[in-house]
This record gives C-alpha cells, structure tokens and sequence, in this order.
C-alpha cells in the first residue's frame, strides 16, 4: 500500500533564504529565533526552559536547521539518533505567501509578480471599493489598510458592530481580507460580500481573498473564529494534487489545505479547527487512508496564533505539543508509507512586525525506504511535488528534484 501524509506546519522556517535580504528578512529564523528565545528563559509562559522537540530532532529537523544556518538551534545537539532524511529548502516563488509556498511545494513554484497594496494607509483603489460595495449593497467601509488582524478588531470593531461597515485591510502578502462580525454582520454575508471582492479583484492579480469572521462583545473579547475562509485564485498549472487525483488517487484536505489549491485536486475535505483537533483530524484520516491517497495538513495555528502575533512563546507551546503527539502518527504508518513534514515560508515571532519572513524551509522525509541522513540544500520547494510524483509513480513534475526512488 502507498500513502502520503504531509504534516504542513504554516510558517515554521529554519533560517533565512539565500534571497532573504531582497525581503527585509536577512537574519530572520522562525525556528531558531524562537529556539534562542527559549534557551534564554525569554519565552516561559505557559512552559519552561529551552525548547524541547525530541520527536521533530529524531526526524532530522535539528541537523536541517543548521545546515541552512550555519548553526545548531539553542538547545539541541548533533549527537541525536536520525530516523529520517532531512533537508532545507529554498524558495523559487517570488512571494513568501501561503499559496506560493503552498503551490510550489505540489510542484507548480510562482514565477510571476503577484499584485500588492503596497500602501500601508489609504491602501485599496476607490474604483474597486467602489465597485464592491455597489454590489453587495453597503455605503461604506472601515480599514483601508496594512494592519495585524487582530489589532484592527481592537480599534475598529465596534465601530463595525455599530455602523455594519465591513473591515477591509491587507499586508505585505498578496491579499484582500475582509474581517466582519459574524452575528451582526452575518456569516454568510461575508462570505457572499467576499465572493463580490474575488470576482471585482481579478484584474489586480491578487492571491487570496480572507474571510475574517470574529465574535464578541467589545475590545476585550473580540475573538477570530474557526469559520475563516480563504478564496484563492486558481494554481497556474497542474500540481501534483490534480495529477495524483486524475490517476484514480484519493487527496485528502484537512484543514485549509482545499481553501489554499482553490479547490484544484481535491478528492475530500475535512475541516478543523485549532492544532489538537487538526491533529487528531490527520490521525483519523490516515487510519481511514487506502491505497493511492495523500492526506494534507495545514497546521495553520503556529502562523495565525503565534507567528504573526509575534507570540514567541505560545509559538514555542505549540510545537512542543506537536512534538509530543508525533509519535501517534509514526504509530500509524506502514514502512511503504511517506510522512513529510514542512512548511509554506517563514513568520519569525521575534522578528519586526507582523508579516512573513522569507525563510528556508525544513523538508522532513520518513518512511517509504528512505535512508536516514542529509537531503542537503534543495532549491525548490517542489521537490517535495516531483518526490510525491516519483512515489506515485505519476508523470513528473515541470519543476523539482526528487528525493524518493
Ligand atoms: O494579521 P492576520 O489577519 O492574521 O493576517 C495575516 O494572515 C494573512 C494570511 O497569512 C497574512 O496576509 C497576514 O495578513
Ligand atoms: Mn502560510
Ligand atoms: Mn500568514
């Protein structure tokens, strides 16, 4: 039997890419940032002490990170048992979003310029707003800005509540993202109202469209909710998600994984919300999980909780639960199976602002008669794509270098 489970943890970089300074992001390390911080005593609430990932280190993420940066992560040591190949790779998309990463990794990398609101106030056109609001029926709009999603629900929140304008803001990533409460406002509004924008977007060439939806009663307990939705464009060519299904093959979403490949090569879709129920979502699914199926996990919380919150160490928190429930999956797998564990680009808690950090990323290999030891620099994130390929024995990738067979 043949089955593919890729554990995608969303910003989880291991150091800065060969082309971070054209990014403001030299010297930017998710992992080992956030590893120092720990090692320091600087990231003790809710846990203790340097950052302890036993499980992840044996899988190789330890030695990968320093081979991308020169140097072992605080607290961890080379003298480790490896029980996986290990690798780093670089990015050849222009962007360091979700869906470049995201697409690159099935094998399609963005060689094209996405659009950008580059302004950080007064950031959208008229004429599109304009255009928006006309359709969906509304007069008007708060935001019009660069902001952290969190912070403008904070100050413009119950301005919203009172008037029923909705939040429209962006960041350095590709995208429109439209926070709306959803009982004032209405769930299904915002999700209609962001339909409206994808459509009246598409001559700016932007990536996504985020619905932001939130509940509560004021600034103290205004809360983002499960219920967020992505509207993504179309990949530009087949990823290795649509090659795999059109073979006969089972692609299994959990979490935002359809939401992020526009729904292209999806064969089911299981939501869940937050990282132990995503978590024991991927269990249920590789239990379930025949032959010729890929099961695919977004881990988004270490990005939306942690890495654009600059939380350093709830981040740390994260991951060490995630360490401490890996060996529920290697239970799991058969030894023709092949787990891969990686991430989308990096969101370095500790690094200025809130956006994404241009970062290598880890690419952990085990199982499927892998040996243990270095992958070495790849780079492309496609490797991942054509390694997935060569395992399936599809037609190979345009783009990647396969690590599998
Ligand atoms: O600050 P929040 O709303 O979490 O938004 C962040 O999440 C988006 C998607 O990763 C990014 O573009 C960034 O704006
Ligand atoms: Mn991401
Ligand atoms: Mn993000």
């Amino acid at each position: 039997m043949k089955r593919t489970v890729i554990m995608m943890l969303d910003s989880f970089g291991v150091g800065a890419a060969s082309d971070a300074q054209a990014f403001g992001d030299l010297g930017s390390d998710t992992f080992g940032n956030i590893a120092k911080a720990c090692a320091e005593g600087k990231a003790n609430d809710g846990r203790q002490g340097p950052l302890k990932l036993p499980n992840l280190a044996k899988l190789g993420l330890a030695l990968a990170a320093k081979e991308s940066t020169g140097k072992m992560p605080q607290g961890f040591s080379d003298d480790v048992e490896i029980i996986g190949a290990y690798g780093h790779a670089d990015e050849l998309s222009s962007g360091k979003d979700t869906p470049s990463g995201h697409w690159e990794m099935a094998g399609v990398p963005v060689l094209y310029e996405w659009g950008y609101f580059s302004d950080l106030t007064n950031s959208f056109p008229k004429e599109l707003t304009d255009k928006i609001l006309a359709r969906a029926g509304l007069s008007d709009y708060l935001g019009n800005c660069h902001a952290s999603g969190t912070a403008i629900l904070e100050e413009l929140g119950e301005e919203h509540m009172r008037s029923g304008m909705p939040i429209f803001y962006t960041s350095a990533d590709s995208v429109f993202q439209i926070a709306c409460h959803e009982e004032s406002f209405g769930l299904e509004k915002l999700y209609e109202l962001c339909i409206i924008a994808r459509e009246e977007l598409e001559p700016y060439n932007i990536g996504r469209v985020i619905a932001r939806p939130f509940v509560g009663t004021g600034p103290s307990d205004f809360a983002r909710t499960g219920n967020r939705r992505d509207y993504a464009v179309e990949p530009p060519a087949k990823t290795v998600l649509d090659k795999l299904k059109e073979s006969g093959g089972e692609v299994v979403s959990v979490g935002k994984i359809a939401d992020i490949y526009a729904h292209c090569g999806i064969t089911q879709k299981v939501k869940a919300t937050g990282l132990e129920a995503l978590f024991d979502a991927t269990l249920d699914q590789v239990k379930l999980a025949g032959d010729r199926t890929l099961v695919f996990t977004n881990f988004v919380d270490f990005d939306s909780h942690y890495g654009h919150r600059r939380d350093i160490a709830g981040y740390a928190r994260a991951l060490e639960y995630f360490d401490s429930r890996l060996p529920e999956i290697l239970a799991l797998l058969d030894d023709d199976d092949l787990l891969l564990l990686t991430a989308d680009h990096g969101c370095d808690p500790t690094w200025p602002g809130s956006d994404h950090t241009r970062e290598r990323v880890p690419v952990l290999a085990y199982g499927a008669g892998l040996t243990a030891g270095s992958l070495g620099l790849r780079n492309s994130f496609a490797d991942i794509g054509q390694s997935i390929a060569s395992y399936f024995e599809l037609e190979p990738m345009e783009y990647g270098t396969s690590f599998v067979g």
